[in-house]
């Protein structure tokens, strides 16, 4: 179970008022596909951000499986998360106002992020681009080659493996992204409007990869407006609001 527990964040540069003090509680189990959606600048981003580690919040906790992937200096835990983790309330009170924030890095966190920027190795062909997600120094083994030409063919680039990012269009960009990441050993995959701009087909393709990583026990937080791929993947879904998650 991933368990965020007021997990808060304030933008230092912006005055009070400017934008929303994020504040974030929810939980996604193992295998579940939770959908957030939410207006423009209703802090999507911030929150997947503060979940990868590439934000750290001021306060709250983040915890996997008992794991604690982020502990703020300030916030007490809910009596319900110390029920989730074992902990009595108040219980690690004293400790934790002796300390700073204990973060893990994002790469030490078990989740793999989708952002809407493809963010591809322009230099790379495709299937080296796929493979770096199985394998960052690309010692690949037969089984890992396989997986790569079997994936590429799922999502219809089963002819471009040799290509250049730049020699492909955006929907197929997006497509080695996506495919990079859903090849991933990962216990939570962040995705960020993952779809926008496929085509049916390809979307559905997608959609049954996102599900076979669900089977496999692949926590999914989908941030997505589109109501066809959250019917397509997930069992529940919230809005951000005022820079909190409620029930939609
Ligand atoms: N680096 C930053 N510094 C200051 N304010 C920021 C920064 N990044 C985002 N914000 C502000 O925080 C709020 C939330 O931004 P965020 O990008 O998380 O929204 P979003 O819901 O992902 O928006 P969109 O759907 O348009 O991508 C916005 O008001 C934005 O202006």
């Amino acid at each position: 179970m991933l368990v965020a527990d007021h997990l808060s964040f304030h933008y230092s540069r912006c005055d009070p008022g400017e934008t929303p003090d994020f504040s974030f509680t929810f939980r996604l189990a193992p295998g579940e596909c939770l959908a957030v959606s939410g207006p423009s600048g209703a802090g999507k981003s911030t929150l997947l951000n503060l979940l990868a580690g590439f934000l750290t919040p001021s306060a709250g906790r983040l915890c996997w499986l008992g794991d604690e992937l982020c502990e703020g200096p300030s916030e007490e835990p809910s009596e319900e998360l110390c029920e989730e983790l074992g902990d009595r309330p108040g219980e690690n009170e004293a400790q934790r106002e002796s300390e700073d924030l204990v973060a893990q890095p994002p790469w030490a966190r078990g989740m793999t992020t989708v952002f809407q920027d493809h963010n591809l190795f322009e230099h790379l062909p495709v299937w080296i681009n796929v493979g770096l997600g199985l394998a960052p120094d690309l010692k690949l083994s037969d089984a890992q080659r396989a997986r790569i030409v079997d994936g590429l063919a799922d999502v219809g680039l089963g002819g471009l493996h040799d290509r250049l990012p730049g020699e492909l269009s955006g929907g197929q960009q997006q497509r080695v992204a996506l495919l990079r990441s859903l090849l991933r050993e990962t216990r939570v995959l962040l995705l960020d409007e993952p779809f926008s701009g496929l085509d049916r087909d390809n979307r559905e393709a997608l959609w049954g990869l996102v599900r076979r990583q669900q089977a496999a026990g692949v926590a999914v937080l989908l941030v997505s407006h589109d109501p066809e791929d959250v019917d397509a993947l997930a069992q529940r879904r919230l809005q951000l609001l005022d820079g909190r998650l409620v029930a939609t």
